[in-house]
């Protein structure tokens, strides 16, 4: 049975309003897709061709890749898929929450004493080791409710607050609880694919943004002048321009990071594009040799893998990894899965963490988790720090 497009609706809002729980949907600052149903699934991105061809025409994959890139992916090709322009910018100024039924209960783990027990012990080790150069380290929040999550309303809200972030909800294999779904709103642009362009966009090096337009101001300044911020971005740029070069006939690498923000941070960002040398390589496959960047894992990355085993008490599964889509055509979009949950029934696990480096302060690494886990936790109506 081929992939049926229907008509694109006038707004993301309109898609939202017709999603379902175990829907796709996927937006970015150009255009929003909501996939219904599933004409085949993938577990291996690699298989994304293959299941694209079955279902014909210009026919849509969309999925998510583990941070552990060695575990199955979840790709599924919807059995109809509708499209809208992007959210308008001009709704950012809109503010407005729809509230989540229900009362929540908030269980940290790592607790945050631990965390930053965590952060020293790897400040430590890359002291003894200086060619370990950079280790993500990041924590879980487990939320809640009294009430079923209503995904719809949490991604309603996340679009509001941040039309020009990656706003995405995707199937996952169920774990007995029922339907489960990897939800967020990510800033950071893995890989974009459309003809023989590439882009992405890394971001690396945080502050928490603040509702007092002078500090806001003086916290971006210091982000943009912070050493050790600019050190732990370059740790990334160079990582993607590495993975990214081999691909490209020509690419661009800024040489100086600007800043982005979000609702809740700045961040230090360098946008890279290049000229793909084949440009029938598809989006997924560039994603697949990008991750996982040092974003979210680190330098080198085999080692900084096995600082974060040994380190964090959970499980990350689908936080850290990639989320996105790619067409028949193997244009698509991945974006790298932070600001994000993890949901079933009644529960979120939500994730955030931060770039170690050598000259880390434990104390601050710990406040940047709580500022990133604000975005998900304002999404839910709770406005309060973790
Ligand atoms: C790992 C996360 O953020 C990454 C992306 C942007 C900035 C980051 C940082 O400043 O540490 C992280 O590398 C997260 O939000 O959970």
């Amino acid at each position: 049975m081929p992939q049926r497009t229907v008509a694109p609706a006038a707004t993301a809002d309109d898609l939202l309003t017709a999603y379902r729980p175990g829907d796709s949907f996927f937006s970015t600052s150009t255009t929003a897709l909501h996939g219904t149903g599933a004409l085949a699934t993938a577990d291996r991105l690699d298989d994304i061709p293959a299941v694209l061809a079955e279902a014909g025409g210009n026919a849509v994959a969309v999925g998510a890749v583990p941070f552990d890139a060695t575990r199955p992916a979840h790709v599924v090709v919807p059995e109809t898929v509708q499209w809208s322009p992007s959210p308008s910018r001009e709704s950012a100024a809109n503010t407005r929450w729809d509230a989540l039924a229900g009362t929540w209960s908030l269980t940290a783990h790592p607790e945050p004493e631990a965390h930053v027990a965590a952060v020293e012990r790897a400040v430590k080790a890359m002291a003894e080791d200086p060619g370990l150069r950079k280790v993500v380290l990041a924590r879980c929040l487990r939320a809640q409710s009294t009430e079923d999550v209503d995904v719809a309303t949490v991604l309603a809200n996340l679009l509001r607050r941040d039309p020009t972030a990656f706003v995405f909800a995707t199937n996952l294999p169920e774990r007995g609880d029922g339907v489960r779904t990897l939800l967020g709103a990510s800033p950071e642009l893995l890989v974009s694919k459309r003809g023989g362009r590439v882009e992405s966009n890394p971001l690396a090096g945080s502050a928490p943004r603040s509702a007092d337009a002078t500090k806001d101001q003086r916290r971006a300044v210091g982000l943009l002048t912070s050493s050790k911020d600019r050190h732990e971005h370059a740790v990334v740029v160079d990582a993607v321009a590495d993975a990214l070069s081999p691909h490209c006939r020509n690419l661009t690498v800024p040489t100086e990071p600007e800043l982005v923000r979000t609702a809740t941070m700045w961040h230090l960002s360098t946008r890279i594009s290049g000229e793909l040398t084949d440009p029938d390589v598809p989006a997924h496959r560039l994603a697949a040799d990008l991750h996982p960047t040092p974003a979210v894992c680190g330098s080198p990355t085999g080692r900084a893998f096995d600082t974060i085993t040994g380190l964090e008490p959970f499980d990350r599964g689908f936080y850290t990894g990639a989320v996105g889509y790619t067409d028949a055509a193997g244009d698509g979009e991945w974006v790298v899965t932070i600001r994000c949950a993890d949901v079933a029934g009644r529960s979120l696990d939500l994730y955030a963490g931060g770039g170690v480096m050598p000259e880390s302060e434990p104390e601050a690494e710990l406040a940047e988790t709580s500022d990133k886990l604000r975005t998900l936790l304002l999404a839910l109506g709770v406005d309060g720090t973790a």
